[in-house]
Protein backbone atom coordinates (compact mmCIF):
# COMPACT_ATOMS: atom_id res chain seq x y z
CA UNK A 1 0.00 0.00 0.00
CA UNK A 2 1.50 3.36 -1.09
CA UNK A 3 0.11 6.22 2.05
CA UNK A 4 -0.98 9.59 0.54
CA UNK A 5 0.47 12.41 2.77
CA UNK A 6 -1.20 15.59 1.95
CA UNK A 7 1.36 18.84 2.29
CA UNK A 8 -0.39 21.47 3.24
CA UNK A 9 2.07 24.30 2.78
CA UNK A 10 0.03 25.87 0.36
CA UNK A 11 -2.98 26.29 3.02
CA UNK A 12 -0.42 28.64 5.16
CA UNK A 13 0.67 30.27 2.02
CA UNK A 14 -3.15 31.26 1.72
CA UNK A 15 -3.99 31.80 4.91
CA UNK A 16 -0.43 34.42 5.53
CA UNK A 17 -1.01 35.96 2.44
CA UNK A 18 -4.37 38.05 4.30
CA UNK A 19 -2.10 38.20 7.83
CA UNK A 20 -5.83 36.55 9.06
CA UNK A 21 -6.61 32.59 10.29
CA UNK A 22 -8.66 32.11 6.76
CA UNK A 23 -8.25 29.10 5.73
CA UNK A 24 -7.69 27.48 9.20
CA UNK A 25 -4.62 25.47 8.52
CA UNK A 26 -5.52 23.00 11.51
CA UNK A 27 -9.06 22.19 10.28
CA UNK A 28 -7.90 21.77 6.25
CA UNK A 29 -5.19 19.19 8.26
CA UNK A 30 -8.48 17.60 10.02
CA UNK A 31 -10.28 17.56 6.85
CA UNK A 32 -7.97 15.83 4.79
CA UNK A 33 -7.49 12.82 7.50
CA UNK A 34 -11.36 12.90 7.53
CA UNK A 35 -12.01 12.71 3.71
CA UNK A 36 -8.90 9.96 3.68
CA UNK A 37 -5.75 11.35 3.49
CA UNK A 38 -3.14 9.02 5.29
CA UNK A 39 -0.55 11.29 6.57
CA UNK A 40 0.22 14.93 6.94
CA UNK A 41 3.17 16.63 5.65
CA UNK A 42 4.54 20.20 6.27
CA UNK A 43 7.80 22.08 5.26
CA UNK A 44 8.44 25.13 7.61
CA UNK A 45 10.87 26.95 6.68
CA UNK A 46 13.36 29.63 8.30
CA UNK A 47 11.51 32.91 7.09
CA UNK A 48 7.74 30.90 7.82
CA UNK A 49 6.55 32.14 4.57
CA UNK A 50 4.05 29.20 5.04
CA UNK A 51 3.84 26.79 7.75
CA UNK A 52 4.66 28.16 11.01
CA UNK A 53 6.97 26.80 13.48
CA UNK A 54 3.70 27.23 15.92
CA UNK A 55 1.39 25.11 13.05
CA UNK A 56 3.76 22.22 13.40
CA UNK A 57 3.51 22.10 17.87
CA UNK A 58 -1.01 22.87 16.75
CA UNK A 59 -0.78 19.95 14.13
CA UNK A 60 1.02 17.73 16.40
CA UNK A 61 -1.36 17.74 18.97
CA UNK A 62 -4.36 17.07 16.85
CA UNK A 63 -3.98 15.38 13.55
CA UNK A 64 -4.45 11.72 13.92
CA UNK A 65 -2.79 10.35 10.99
CA UNK A 66 0.74 9.64 10.26
CA UNK A 67 2.87 13.16 10.62
CA UNK A 68 5.83 14.11 8.29
CA UNK A 69 7.90 16.79 9.00
CA UNK A 70 10.25 18.13 6.23
CA UNK A 71 12.71 20.74 5.96
CA UNK A 72 16.71 21.58 6.26
CA UNK A 73 17.22 19.97 9.80
CA UNK A 74 20.44 22.81 10.11
CA UNK A 75 18.42 25.86 9.20
CA UNK A 76 15.97 27.86 11.65
CA UNK A 77 14.56 26.38 14.29
CA UNK A 78 14.11 22.88 12.31
CA UNK A 79 15.70 20.72 14.62
CA UNK A 80 13.93 22.18 18.12
CA UNK A 81 10.77 21.96 16.79
CA UNK A 82 10.98 17.86 15.21
CA UNK A 83 13.21 17.28 18.58
CA UNK A 84 10.36 18.89 20.75
CA UNK A 85 6.97 17.65 18.69
CA UNK A 86 8.40 14.06 17.94
CA UNK A 87 6.33 13.52 14.20
CA UNK A 88 6.25 10.21 13.28
CA UNK A 89 8.62 10.91 10.72
CA UNK A 90 11.33 13.72 9.53
CA UNK A 91 12.30 14.12 5.99
CA UNK A 92 15.76 15.88 5.91
CA UNK A 93 15.98 18.13 2.69
CA UNK A 94 18.83 19.85 1.68
CA UNK A 95 17.28 23.37 0.81
CA UNK A 96 18.84 26.91 -0.02
CA UNK A 97 17.79 29.53 1.97
CA UNK A 98 16.93 31.71 -0.99
CA UNK A 99 15.27 28.89 -2.89
CA UNK A 100 11.50 28.89 -3.96
CA UNK A 101 10.98 25.28 -3.41
CA UNK A 102 12.97 22.32 -2.62
CA UNK A 103 15.73 22.03 -5.58
CA UNK A 104 17.77 19.21 -5.34
CA UNK A 105 18.78 15.83 -3.02
CA UNK A 106 21.16 15.63 -0.82
CA UNK A 107 24.41 14.60 -1.84
CA UNK A 108 24.79 11.82 0.34
CA UNK A 109 28.40 10.79 -0.06
CA UNK A 110 29.86 14.53 0.51
CA UNK A 111 27.30 14.60 3.44
CA UNK A 112 27.67 11.13 4.85
CA UNK A 113 28.83 12.14 8.52
CA UNK A 114 26.82 14.95 8.96
CA UNK A 115 23.70 12.61 7.53
CA UNK A 116 24.86 10.20 9.74
CA UNK A 117 24.83 12.74 13.15
CA UNK A 118 21.27 13.58 12.40
CA UNK A 119 19.86 10.07 11.50
CA UNK A 120 21.48 9.38 14.81
CA UNK A 121 19.79 12.11 16.59
CA UNK A 122 16.22 11.54 15.61
CA UNK A 123 16.34 8.13 15.31
CA UNK A 124 17.27 7.90 19.11
CA UNK A 125 14.19 10.23 19.86
CA UNK A 126 11.92 7.86 18.04
CA UNK A 127 11.27 9.40 15.07
CA UNK A 128 11.80 7.49 11.97
CA UNK A 129 14.05 9.29 9.51
CA UNK A 130 13.73 10.20 5.50
CA UNK A 131 16.59 11.52 3.54
CA UNK A 132 15.49 13.51 0.38
CA UNK A 133 18.03 12.22 -2.76
CA UNK A 134 17.72 12.53 -6.93
CA UNK A 135 16.87 9.40 -8.39
CA UNK A 136 21.04 8.28 -8.74
CA UNK A 137 22.13 4.52 -7.27
CA UNK A 138 24.78 5.66 -5.69
CA UNK A 139 23.26 8.63 -3.89
CA UNK A 140 20.63 5.98 -2.60
CA UNK A 141 23.52 3.42 -1.56
CA UNK A 142 24.94 5.94 0.16
CA UNK A 143 22.05 7.18 2.06
CA UNK A 144 21.84 3.53 3.22
CA UNK A 145 25.34 4.13 5.18
CA UNK A 146 23.41 6.78 6.95
CA UNK A 147 21.40 4.39 9.03
CA UNK A 148 18.06 6.28 7.58
CA UNK A 149 15.05 4.12 7.33
CA UNK A 150 13.80 5.70 4.39
CA UNK A 151 14.42 7.97 1.74
CA UNK A 152 11.99 10.59 -0.45
CA UNK A 153 12.59 10.10 -4.00
CA UNK A 154 12.53 13.65 -5.30
CA UNK A 155 10.35 13.70 -8.19
CA UNK A 156 11.22 16.89 -10.13
CA UNK A 157 12.62 15.71 -13.16
CA UNK A 158 9.75 12.45 -13.64
CA UNK A 159 7.05 15.12 -13.48
CA UNK A 160 8.75 17.34 -16.46
CA UNK A 161 9.74 14.83 -18.48
CA UNK A 162 6.65 12.75 -18.03
CA UNK A 163 4.68 14.68 -20.46
CA UNK A 164 7.12 14.06 -23.63
CA UNK A 165 8.48 10.84 -22.39
CA UNK A 166 7.02 9.26 -19.76
CA UNK A 167 9.21 5.71 -20.55
CA UNK A 168 12.59 7.94 -20.14
CA UNK A 169 11.45 9.83 -17.19
CA UNK A 170 10.56 7.01 -15.12
CA UNK A 171 13.65 4.77 -16.07
CA UNK A 172 16.35 6.55 -13.30
CA UNK A 173 13.25 6.17 -10.64
CA UNK A 174 12.79 2.24 -11.09
CA UNK A 175 16.37 2.02 -10.82
CA UNK A 176 17.00 4.10 -7.78
CA UNK A 177 13.56 2.25 -5.77
CA UNK A 178 15.68 -1.26 -6.97
CA UNK A 179 18.59 -0.05 -5.26
CA UNK A 180 16.46 1.14 -2.18
CA UNK A 181 14.85 -2.07 -2.02
CA UNK A 182 18.45 -4.23 -2.16
CA UNK A 183 20.02 -2.29 0.18
CA UNK A 184 16.69 -2.01 2.88
CA UNK A 185 15.86 1.49 2.53
CA UNK A 186 12.01 1.78 2.98
CA UNK A 187 10.81 4.56 -0.29
CA UNK A 188 9.15 7.82 -0.32
CA UNK A 189 8.47 10.09 -3.08
CA UNK A 190 7.53 13.58 -3.53
CA UNK A 191 7.81 17.01 -5.67
CA UNK A 192 5.33 18.21 -8.45
CA UNK A 193 3.32 14.37 -8.45
CA UNK A 194 0.34 15.20 -9.72
CA UNK A 195 -3.13 13.30 -10.89
CA UNK A 196 -1.83 13.51 -14.64
CA UNK A 197 1.54 11.69 -13.61
CA UNK A 198 1.12 9.94 -10.39
CA UNK A 199 -0.07 6.20 -11.24
CA UNK A 200 2.24 6.11 -13.73
CA UNK A 201 4.83 6.51 -10.86
CA UNK A 202 3.00 4.11 -8.82
CA UNK A 203 2.38 1.31 -11.14
CA UNK A 204 6.43 1.52 -11.72
CA UNK A 205 7.83 2.04 -8.75
CA UNK A 206 8.00 -1.14 -6.72
CA UNK A 207 7.95 -0.58 -2.64
CA UNK A 208 6.48 2.14 -2.67
CA UNK A 209 5.58 3.67 0.62
CA UNK A 210 4.21 7.35 0.29
CA UNK A 211 3.85 9.85 -1.20
CA UNK A 212 3.45 13.58 -0.43
CA UNK A 213 1.68 15.60 -2.81
CA UNK A 214 1.17 19.65 -2.08
CA UNK A 215 0.77 21.80 -4.48
CA UNK A 216 -0.52 19.87 -7.28
CA UNK A 217 -3.41 18.40 -5.27
CA UNK A 218 -4.10 22.13 -3.68
CA UNK A 219 -4.72 23.16 -6.84
CA UNK A 220 -6.62 20.40 -8.22
CA UNK A 221 -8.93 21.41 -5.15
CA UNK A 222 -9.65 24.55 -6.18
CA UNK A 223 -11.97 22.97 -8.88
CA UNK A 224 -12.66 19.93 -7.81
CA UNK A 225 -12.96 20.41 -3.96
CA UNK A 226 -10.62 19.41 -1.42
CA UNK A 227 -12.57 16.09 -0.32
CA UNK A 228 -13.00 14.82 -3.82
CA UNK A 229 -9.45 15.65 -5.02
CA UNK A 230 -8.25 13.42 -1.92
CA UNK A 231 -10.26 10.67 -3.18
CA UNK A 232 -8.98 10.91 -6.86
CA UNK A 233 -5.51 10.78 -5.91
CA UNK A 234 -6.27 8.14 -3.48
CA UNK A 235 -7.69 6.17 -6.58
CA UNK A 236 -4.15 6.48 -8.82
CA UNK A 237 -2.57 4.77 -5.82
CA UNK A 238 -4.91 2.03 -6.01
C1 LIG B 1 10.66 18.40 -0.17
C2 LIG B 1 9.85 18.76 -1.32
O1 LIG B 1 9.83 18.10 -2.28
C3 LIG B 1 9.06 19.97 -1.42
O2 LIG B 1 8.10 19.78 -2.39
C4 LIG B 1 8.45 20.62 -0.29
O3 LIG B 1 7.99 19.84 0.70
C5 LIG B 1 7.47 21.67 -0.72
O4 LIG B 1 7.95 22.83 -0.23
P1 LIG B 1 7.33 24.23 -0.66
O5 LIG B 1 5.85 24.13 -0.43
O6 LIG B 1 8.00 25.21 0.24
O7 LIG B 1 7.62 24.43 -2.11
N1 LIG C 1 7.87 16.02 -0.31
C1 LIG C 1 7.15 16.61 -1.35
C2 LIG C 1 5.98 17.32 -0.84
O1 LIG C 1 5.70 17.32 0.33
C3 LIG C 1 5.07 18.04 -1.75
O2 LIG C 1 5.68 18.54 -2.88
P1 LIG C 1 4.75 19.30 -3.94
O3 LIG C 1 3.63 18.35 -4.31
O4 LIG C 1 4.22 20.53 -3.27
O5 LIG C 1 5.67 19.57 -5.10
Amino acid sequence: MTKLSVNINKIATLRNSRGGDVPNVLQVALDCEKFGAQGITVHPRPDERHIRYQDVFDLKEKICTEFNIEGNPTEGRFEEVVLKTVPAQVTLVPDALNAITSNAGWDTVRHQAQLKELVKKYKNAGIRVSIFVDADPIMVEAAAETGTDRIELYTESYAKGYPSDREKAIAPFVVAAEKALEVGLGLNAGHDLSLENLAYFKQNIPGLLEVSIGHALIADALYYGLENTIQMYLRQLQ
